[in-house]
């Protein structure tokens, strides 16, 4: 398969391009202590991150999936759990091998790339910056920056509007369900990676475009212009 006519990538970031559940769960279970509740351990956090920090929180709050939170509870965990991921961020996360390829063959080809990533920009910011890859990005569009977020179409939407192109000419690349759904809602074309978090689903059952075992494999399968 060949993706053609693409004139910019644009790229999910937990689970695509950096492993960052574990400096993630290490920061919930920080918050839960100050809270005085119960640790959730990586495992349970790691599929409850895609959705944005304030679903994780809720999550995190009930040890659910689905469960409501007291909101005065949530109100109360947001500016904590902010505060703690700030001063915690890039400790134990890691780039997914090929990924400096990947992004480095992109960049060298001239095609604009943005983050957009449902996690708020003010944590996604300062972890692209110390993980070593904020600078092949020509935008970043967080969680908070859009109206809604994915699998709503509005953060492709404004990173296309950011980049001044049509979102149809966009390859969007991503880990989760909520990748391909924003995808499809904005006239994407997506490419997704088999091992980030998918809320324990097999990526495939979400038919992306085709699935990459790792981002190195990308460039080769986007036609040179
Ligand atoms: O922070 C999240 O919930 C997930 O972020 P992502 O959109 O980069 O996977
Ligand atoms: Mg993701």
């Amino acid at each position: 398969m060949m993706f053609r006519d693409i004139e910019a990538v644009f790229f999910d970031l937990d689970g695509t391009l950096v492993d960052s559940v574990p400096d993630i769960a290490n920061v919930v279970d920080l918050l839960l202590d100050e809270l005085g509740l119960p640790r959730r351990g990586e495992a349970r956090v790691r599929t409850w991150v895609g959705n944005g920090s304030d679903v994780l929180l809720r999550r995190a709050l009930t040890d659910s999936m689905d469960a409501a939170a007291d909101p005065a509870l949530l109100e109360q965990a947001r500016p904590r759990y902010r505060r703690l991921y700030a001063a915690n961020v890039c400790l134990h996360s890691r780039l997914y091998p090929g990924v400096h390829e990947g992004l480095a063959e992109l960049a060298a080809r001239g095609l604009p790339l943005a983050c957009v990533t449902n996690k708020p920009a003010e944590l996604a910011g300062p972890l692209l910056e110390r993980i070593g890859i904020g600078a092949y990005f020509a935008t970043l569009v967080g969680g908070e920056c859009a109206p809604a977020a994915k699998p709503a179409p509005d953060a492709l939407l404004l990173a296309a509007e950011r980049l001044g192109l049509d979102v149809t000419r966009a390859l969007m690349v991503g880990d989760s369900m909520n990748d391909v759904g924003a995808a499809r809602n904005a006239g994407c074309p997506v490419a997704c990676v088999p091992y980030g978090y998918n809320h324990g689903h097999d990526i495939r059952d979400a038919a992306p475009d085709v699935v990459v075992e790792t981002l190195a494999e990308l460039p080769a399968l986007i036609a040179r212009r």
